[in-house]
C-alpha cells in the first residue's frame, strides 16, 4: 500500500472515529457518561498514539480549554486503585504529579464500559516538543536549555513523587508557546518508582537505554537519565543520536557521539554523562540539575522567540489552534491536518556544520548528514514492545562485534526486527469499542 493512500485510509478512519465517538457521547449515557456529556463539549482530534486518542475539549461551565484522552480498557496494562475505584495505572500517576509545575494537569477522569476519559488542561496555544523541533530542524543551544532544565526538573520531582515516567521523549513534553512551559504528558507507560530492576518496559524504542536490549532489565532513574540524553541531543541536533538497537549497544564503542551542529563542549559533556553506556557510571538526575551547563542561566522566553524562524512556527500554530475558528463538534479539519504534520515548515540542516573530528557512529559515517537528518525524524516514534529474541541476540553480537559489522546481515536483522515491530495501525480497535458501546447503549433504549 503507497503511502498516499495508508495516509488517506488513516484519515478516513480518524473522521469515522470521531463521529462515533461524538454519536455515543450524544446517546444515552451510562456509568458517568452523561456527567462527561453535561461538563464538557468535545471538539476535534488533537493528537493520537499507540494507546489513545486525544481530543480538544471545552469544559461548559467556564469555557476551559482541555484534552480529552481515550484509553481503551483492553489496552491498560496496569491498574490502579483512586479511592477505592480501580482506574488506570496512567491516571493515578498523573494524579500523584498533578501539583508538579511541569506536570499536565488532570482535571477529570470518567469510565466508561469500554475504557476512560481522561481530562487534562490544555494549554493554549501550544505545540507538543516533536513538532516544535521538527518545524525548525533544530533548536539554538539556548532553546534548549530553556526547555530542558525544565524537564530535567520534572522528571526529578516525578521521581521525588514515587513516579518513574518510562516514556521521556520529545512527543511527550507539550510547550505553552506564550510562557514556553513544559508540560510532561503522556502518563501511559508511567508507574511507582522502585530502588529494584524492572523487566518491563513499555516506552519508546530509540529512547531506551542498551541495558534493556542486552539484559531485558533497567534500573528507573538510570533509564530516566539515559532517555533524557537522548532528549537532549534530538534537541540539538534535529535527529536521534541512535539509529537502532544495534547503534545504542555499540555507539560507546566508536567514541564519542557525532553532533551535527556546532554546540558548547560544556552541553556535549553532559550529553554523554547522560548516554553512559554502564548505569552505574551515568550521571544522577541529581547531577543533571547541577549541571554548569543546565545551571546557566537561560535567556527569558521573550528573547528566545525573537528569533525569525520561532516566531514563524509560533504564528502558525497560534494560527491552526486557534479555538474560535475551532468547529465546534466538527470533524477534523484542515489546519488540525496541518498541525499533526506539519510538513509545510521546512527542515533545515547545515552539512558542513557537523563536528568532524569526533568519532561516528557505524551507521553515520557512510550516509552525508543530510539524509540522516531526514531519516531519523521522519515520524513520530513508535511504542516498545519488549526486545524479542531475534532484536536481543542481534544486539549482543552487535556489542560484541563492532568492528565486523556486514550491511548485509544488519538489513537482514532490520528486516526481521520490523516484522516483529512494525507499527500498529491507529486504534482501530477504538472504533470498535465504540461501536460496541453504542449498539449496547441502542438495545438498551429499546428494553
Ligand atoms: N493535555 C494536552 N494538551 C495538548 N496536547 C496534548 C495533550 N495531551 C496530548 N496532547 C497531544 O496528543 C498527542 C498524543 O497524546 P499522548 O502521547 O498522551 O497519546 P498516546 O496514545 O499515549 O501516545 P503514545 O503512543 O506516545 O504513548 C501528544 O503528542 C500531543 O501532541
Amino acid at each position: 500500500m503507497t503511502l498516499p493512500v495508508l495516509a488517506k485510509k488513516m484519515k478516513k478512519l480518524a473522521s469515522l472515529q470521531f463521529f462515533n465517538l461524538k454519536l455515543l457521547l450524544n446517546g444515552e449515557s451510562s456509568r458517568g457518561f452523561s456527567k462527561f456529556k453535561k461538563n464538557y463539549k468535545l471538539k476535534a482530534e488533537l493528537g493520537r498514539g499507540g494507546f489513545g486518542v486525544v481530543y480538544r475539549a471545552v469544559r461548559t461551565c467556564d469555557n476551559t480549554l482541555v484534552a480529552v484522552k481515550f484509553i481503551e480498557r483492553s489496552n491498560v496494562k496496569e491498574w490502579a486503585r483512586i479511592n477505592g475505584e480501580q482506574v488506570p495505572m496512567e491516571i493515578c500517576m498523573l494524579a500523584k504529579c498533578s501539583k508538579i509545575r511541569g506536570v499536565i494537569r488532570l482535571l477529570d477522569w470518567y469510565s466508561i464500559p469500554e475504557g476512560f476519559l481522561i481530562v487534562m488542561e490544555r494549554p493554549y496555544p501550544c505545540i507538543d516538543m516533536f513538532d516544535f523541533i521538527k518545524g525548525q530542524g533544530k533548536i539554538s543551544e539556548e532553546m534548549a536549555r530553556f526547555l530542558f532544565r525544565q524537564i530535567a526538573l520534572t522528571v526529578h520531582e516525578c521521581v521525588q513523587n514515587r513516579v518513574l515516567h518510562r516514556d521521556l521523549k520529545d512527543e511527550n513534553v507539550v510547550i505553552d508557546l506564550v510562557t514556553g512551559a513544559t508540560k510532561l504528558i503522556d502518563f501511559g507507560a508511567a508507574t511507582v518508582l522502585r530502588r529494584s530492576q524492572y523487566s518491563d518496559f513499555q516506552g519508546t524504542r530509540l529512547y531506551c537505554p542498551p541495558e534493556w536490549f542486552l539484559h531485558s532489565l533497567y534500573l528507573g532513574r538510570e533509564a530516566a537519565v539515559w532517555s533524557l540524553g537522548v532528549l537532549l541531543y534530538n534537541s540539538l541536533n534535529g535527529r536521534l543520536p541512535f539509529r537502532n538497537e544495534k547503534d545504542i549497544c555499540t555507539a560507546h564503542l566508536l567514541g564519542p557521539l557525532p553532533f551535527f551542529v556546532p554546540v558548547s563542549q560544556e552541553v556535549k559533556d553532559l550529553i554523554s554523562k547522560c548516554l553512559t553506556f554502564e548505569p552505574f557510571q551515568r550521571c544522577s538526575i541529581e547531577s543533571i540539575l547541577n549541571h554548569p551547563w543546565v545551571k546557566q542561566q537561560p535567556l527569558s522566553w521573550e528573547l528566545l522567540t525573537k528569533n525569525k524562524v520561532q516566531k514563524k512556527t509560533n504564528e502558525k500554530m497560534e494560527k491552526s489552534d486557534d479555538h474560535h475558528s475551532e468547529t465546534l463538534g466538527e470533524e477534523t479539519s484542515e489546519t488540525d491536518e496541518e498541525r499533526s504534520h506539519p510538513t509545510t515548515v521546512s527542515v533545515s540542516q547545515q552539512p558542513g556544520s557537523a563536528d568532524e573530528g569526533v568519532g561516528s557512529s557505524a551507521s553515520s559515517s557512510a550516509t552525508p548528514p543530510k539524509k540522516q537528518h531526514k531519516e531519523h525524524r521522519m515520524a513520530k516514534t513508535s511504542l516498545l514492545a519488549p526486545p524479542t529474541s531475534i532484536e536481543m541476540k542481534a544486539a549482543v553480537q552487535a556489542s560484541k562485534t563492532p568492528t565486523q559489522f556486514n550491511v548485509h546481515t544488519a538489513l537482514k536483522n532490520q528486516r526481521q526486527m520490523k516484522k516483529h515491530h512494525s507499527p500498529q495501525p491507529p486504534n482501530s480497535t477504538v472504533l470498535t469499542a465504540l461501536r460496541r458501546a453504542m449498539s449496547r447503549e441502542a438495545q438498551n433504549r429499546i428494553s
